[in-house]
């Protein structure tokens, strides 16, 4: 489209009808099939909407009044939703709409980028009724409002800190827990960071939650190591939040939006906090990665272990693999089990874990998989089951080639991208492997994110 033809100039008010959603929540809309994405707006809705953005093929529009209104919208019960909170992206849209965007999305990237026009894709597993308070993880940045210090949510797109007493995403004891730090912090007169002058002592509180342990970790992140009266505020936490078992310090000093610096010190209790996904015991520390919706964890690796197929005689590979969550997972069904991941540190806590729960039958290996099970595969190692899941950019394209050649039984592919999986089930299919079905499960409810979960079986005559 050249600009001469762009139906539309910024700062107009149209009438539009829309017909889509795009895979971050906006609504979509077309003017003379020229695509506008207008955030808060749901397929089959009417809307006055100003044109705030013009580009060669397509804009961007604010949603000045709803004239016809979905079926499907819900009021939000957030009161921060609606003042631009980055966290949740669909509370408008009703939980069982969220599940069926998210089932329609992977099945549209699965025919548009993986050509695979005739895989199952299952309605989303979701959480029933209860979509809310999932999170076992508070993560707040730390502000200032007429002196107090404040806790909140960057608004969407930008640094500024908009104040915030309760999350309904994240679960109650994280969620009180923080209000709880924050009048502890303010009692002590403690500086908020200040990301412009690079001056202030808290930049972030962190609770950590296990859910079915009922032991809490506080995280404080500091710019520099001096905490002022820290003996009285430990002591204030200790004593105002039972569940707490271990209080940490966290140093950044660093210009940067990446909460964690290098330096972490235990300053009261444990170092680690405790949580079973399903009878599996996991140590988690300061910063391990941990799966934030333990719920819907349960059942993604249920899930895995459903298309795994294991009977208790397979060798089984993990790629990508973490902390060995769904290596131990597995390794309760199978002969043995191989993770590998690059990580140091979480291959550290996978054999602490591994150890905890008393199994000998999963091996750690610290490295790029792509680089790893070659070299397994060099070794003589044949596995009758591979799971990958890697991170969002999907797998590379060795580690493919390697699963080719290995040829095992079956591929469980664990994937929070579906574009990535798409391409990636498409190389697989071509060679020599058939995608059974795709399970998306709902890790994130209110949010846009998906994960799958795939089986793959080797195809016939190969
Ligand atoms: C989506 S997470 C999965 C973690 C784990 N399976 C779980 O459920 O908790 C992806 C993991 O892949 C790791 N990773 C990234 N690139 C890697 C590579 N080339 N080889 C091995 N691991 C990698 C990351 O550090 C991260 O732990």
């Amino acid at each position: 489209m050249t600009k001469a033809n762009v139906p539309v100039s910024k700062n107009e008010i149209i009438e539009v009808e829309f017909t889509d959603l795009t895979h971050d929540g906006a609504g979509v809309a077309k003017v003379d099939g020229f695509p506008l994405f207008v955030p808060n707006g749901l397929p089959g809705e009417k809307a006055q909407v100003k044109v705030v953005g013009v580009k060669k093929g397509y804009g961007f529009g604010r949603l000045m009044e709803l004239t016809e209104a979905s079926g499907q919208r819900v009021d939000p019960p957030c009161p921060v939703y609606k003042r631009g909170c980055g966290g949740c992206q669909l509370q408008h849209l009703s939980y069982e709409g969220q599940l069926e965007f998210k089932r329609k999305q992977v099945e549209d990237v699965l025919q548009r980028i993986g050509k695979l026009d005739n895989v199952p894709v299952l309605p989303t597993l979701g959480m029933g009724d209860e979509p809310w308070r999932y999170r076992n993880k508070a993560q707040v940045p730390v502000g200032e409002r007429e002196g107090q210090l404040i806790t909140g949510f960057f608004r969407r797109g930008s640094h500024e800190i908009v104040e915030m007493d309760t999350c309904i995403i994240t679960g109650d004891t994280a969620d009180e827990a923080i209000q709880a730090v924050k009048d502890i912090l303010n009692k002590y007169g403690i500086s908020p960071y200040e990301e412009k002058r690079h001056k202030g002592i808290i930049r972030h509180v962190i609770a950590r939650f296990g859910k079915t342990t009922n032991e809490l970790m506080i995280v404080l992140v500091t710019n520099g190591k001096d905490l002022p009266n820290r003996k009285k505020i430990v002591d204030d936490i200790v004593q105002t939040i039972p569940q707490v078992k271990s209080v940490v310090q966290n140093v950044n000093t660093r210009r940067t939006n990446v909460i964690f610096g290098d330096e972490t010190k235990v300053i009261w209790g444990s170092e680690y906090i405790y949580d079973y996904i399903g009878d599996i015991k996991f140590a988690i520390s300061a910063r391990s990665f941990y799966q934030i919706n333990p719920q819907q964890t349960k059942v993604l690796y249920d899930q895995a272990l459903k298309y795994a197929e294991l009977t208790g005689d397979e060798t089984v590979i993990d790629a990508y693999c973490g902390i060995g969550t769904i290596s131990l997972f597995l390794a309760q069904k199978a002969k043995k089990v191989y993770g590998v991941e690059i990580v140091p540190e979480a291959i550290e806590d996978a054999r602490r874990n591994a150890e905890l729960n008393g199994m000998d039958n999963a091996e750690f290996a610290v490295g790029e998989s792509e680089v790893v099970i070659p070299r397994w595969k060099e070794q003589g190692i044949t596995p009758d089951v591979i799971v990958v899941d890697p991170p969002r950019k999907g797998c590379d394209e060795a580690l493919l080639q390697t699963i080719i050649e290995m040829k095992p039984k079956r591929v469980v592919y664990v994937s929070c991208n579906p574009s990535t999986l798409a391409r990636d089930l498409r190389i697989l299919e071509d060679g020599g492997f058939k995608t059974v079905e795709v399970q998306p499960v709902d890790m994130f409810p209110q949010t846009t994110h998906v994960e799958c979960v795939a089986q793959l079986i080797v195809k016939e005559g190969n």
